[in-house]
């Protein structure tokens, strides 16, 4: 577990404490706490729209489409004097590609279908005024049942407001939800507008997670997909979204000079010689920045040193070997 938001629990000991000792019990101050899964095709702004509600960056985003290929979970607790309040656990899906049909397509499909089922609610997220083919093949998967809000995302970049109420209606044809939330993810108050609205589809149990926890992650896996930013960050969009981040070591020590340190080699595992060269860069400087900046990266998300070695392999095909697919850990 992950407590990057150390200084609540110092300063709020018994409070902390008492989010896993029930404490509206106690104190009949009501808790809320539920699963929100968010959905949509590649680019609408999933990781952009979980990084704002989970208020710090833990998922990864990047312009480059398919890089949320994990299933990421984020928490956010909004306690009130009380101890009550809501706890909200999200959980971000990859994003639906249309294009291509190998088998690493067909377990990111059945990613989507697992997170969507058994949650209290359901975000659907579109470009706001936009509907495309890939909305659409994500929307034919939701399920009637589980209460979904239109999120309309981007606001900010729609020019012309009129054009909003029909497409609204529109949508409200193509699937009963049950509401709409037009919004940016890049305005907090639009974002703070929407934790409440969520609040309300969440049902009142006790908190699962301490006050101070944002994701259920490991550090290893965290670890690769801070990479797997820097990588495709800093290669643009010649890349292929099938290169990816294999952890080879993750070891902890403890380092009289540093406290605690963490040694990583990762594996960065393309498809051809070109992708190779393209991302060790000349005379290995590009490798070289993804490392700088992942090791950067982590040592304040994990608040200790950092060492880390990257290495580059080429596996032709990857993407198309189920049984490969498989043995890099998507199931
Ligand atoms: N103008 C505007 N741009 C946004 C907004 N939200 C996200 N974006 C941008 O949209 C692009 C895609 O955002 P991501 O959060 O990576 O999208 P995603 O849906 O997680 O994409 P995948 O990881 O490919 O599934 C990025 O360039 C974001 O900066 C918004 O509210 N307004």
């Amino acid at each position: 577990m992950i407590a990057t938001e150390k200084i609540a629990t110092d300063a709020h000991p018994e409070r902390a404490e008492a989010s896993f000792d029930l404490k509206s019990a106690e104190t009949g101050a009501a808790q809320r706490c539920g699963l929100i899964a968010i959905v949509g095709r590649p680019n609408v702004g999933k990781s952009t729209l979980l990084n704002a509600l989970v208020g710090q960056k833990i998922s990864i985003t990047s312009r480059k489409a398919q890089t949320t290929r994990h299933r990421i979970t984020g928490i956010r607790t909004r306690a009130d004097e009380q101890g009550g309040g809501t706890q909200y656990v999200f959980v971000d899906t990859p994003g639906f590609q249309t294009r291509h049909s190998s088998a690493l397509n067909k377990s990111l499909n059945k990613t989507v279908l697992g997170a969507i089922d058994g949650v209290d609610l359901v975000l659907f997220v579109v470009e706001a005024g936009n509907f495309t083919l890939g909305d659409a093949k994500v929307l034919s998967l939701l399920r009637p049942g589980t209460p979904t809000l239109l999120v309309a995302n981007k606001l900010d970049a729609v020019h012309r407001r009129a054009e909003l109420a029909p497409w609204l209606k529109g949508m409200a044809e193509r699937h009963a939800f049950a509401e709409f939330v037009p919004m940016s993810a890049k305005n907090p108050r639009d974002v703070a507008h929407l934790l409440d609205v969520c609040a309300r589809y969440l049902p009142e149990q006790p908190w699962w997670y301490g006050e101070d926890e944002l994701t259920d992650r490991s550090e290893k896996f965290l670890a690769s997909e801070v990479v797997r930013e820097k990588l495709f960050r800093l290669t643009g969009d010649e890349l292929p979204y099938t290169s990816t981040v294999v952890i080879d070591q993750f070891a902890e020590e403890k380092s009289r000079a540093h406290g605690r340190l963490v040694r990583i080699a990762a594996t960065i595992v393309v498809e051809r010689d070109g992708h190779k060269a393209m991302i060790i860069g000349e005379k290995g400087e590009r490798l070289k920045r993804i490392g700088t900046e992942a090791r950067q990266e982590l040592e304040k998300l994990m608040d200790c040193k950092v060492f880390i070695e990257l290495w580059v392999k080429v596996r032709s095909g990857w993407a198309d070997d189920e049984a490969r697919v498989r043995s890099f850990g998507y199931e």
